[in-house]
């Protein structure tokens, strides 16, 4: 199975001398093309960080990532911010949309940097995600004026319209109702079946129980995985079991 990133032994520390607060302690961690995986583990063990870490967002101290084959650490920034625009989405927990544009223009805004001259392409693309995550009609309206479900849908839209081999999550519903919760995870499944991969961090054991590989964190590393057949609708209660116990288990 190709490996879209390979993490190697991730050191990263923030601040200086007595300040100095060692985040990622030689993480490692890989995740195969295609696949659906979870990272938990208590606030400020470093899950963010390592997410950060995997996408180039942010340098690292130590240690090595590739992402689909480059080392992020001897791309240039140029390349850099084209591998992640062209192969990776982001979904945060409050999605950064800017108010007084509509929420199509929002979700085409980061794509028309280099492709100005293809609106009308991408407003269509951005239309027909827009009708398969059921916000086809909201595209006029102001960030303002949609819930929280339907602005993390538009999210999920800006994320997927570059086509990413990777979206990377981060409590991607952990602003949302149990039903919109719920109904993220169902167009995150899709997503995933149709190919893309999948990283969410997150801190709720029915979100993880729905991926297929989750990975505990604790002082900035991996300390355990737990791997489960791919969702197929059934179960749930089974897997958040499995979810949880393995949770008491490390202590989370
Ligand atoms: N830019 C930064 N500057 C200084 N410290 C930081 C920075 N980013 C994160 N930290 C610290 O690193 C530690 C790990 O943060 P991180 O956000 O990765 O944890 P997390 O596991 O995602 O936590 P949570 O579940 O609460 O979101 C925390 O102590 C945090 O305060």
């Amino acid at each position: 199975m190709k490996k879209i990133i390979i993490g190697e032994h991730i050191v990263k520390s923030f601040g200086e001398g007595d300040e100095n607060l060692n985040v990622l302690d030689g993480a490692s961690i890989d995740i195969n093309e295609g696949e659906f995986v979870a990272i938990m583990g208590p606030s400020g063990s470093g899950k963010s960080t390592l997410m950060f870490a995997l996408s180039g967002m942010d340098n690292i101290d130590g240690g090595k990532v590739i992402f689909d084959g480059n080392d992020l650490s001897s791309v240039g920034e140029v390349e850099l911010s084209d591998i992640r625009r062209t192969k990776m989405g982001f979904v945060f927990q409050q999605p950064t949309m800017l108010k007084n544009l509509n929420i199509l223009d929002n979700i085409i805004l980061p794509s028309m940097r280099d492709n100005r001259k293809n609106v009308a392409k991408i407003s269509e693309k951005a239309r027909e995600l827009m009708q398969r995550v059921g916000i086809a009609e909201l595209e006029m309206r102001d960030i303002t004026q949609v819930s929280g479900g339907q602005l993390q849908r538009a999210g999920i839209c800006r994320a997927l319209l570059n086509n990413p081999k990777i979206i990377f999550g981060d409590e991607p519903t952990g602003a949302l109702n149990t039903k919109s919760a719920q109904e993220i995870m169902d167009i995150f499944s899709e997503i995933n079946a149709e190919g893309t991969a999948l990283m969410l961090v997150t801190h709720d054991a029915k979100v993880a129980a729905r991926t297929e590989r989750i990975m505990f964190m604790l002082d900035g590393k991996i300390v355990s995985e737990l791997k489960l057949p791919k969702f197929d609708g059934t179960n749930i209660d089974g897997r958040v079991g499995k979810v949880t116990e393995r949770m008491w288990e490390i202590g989370i």
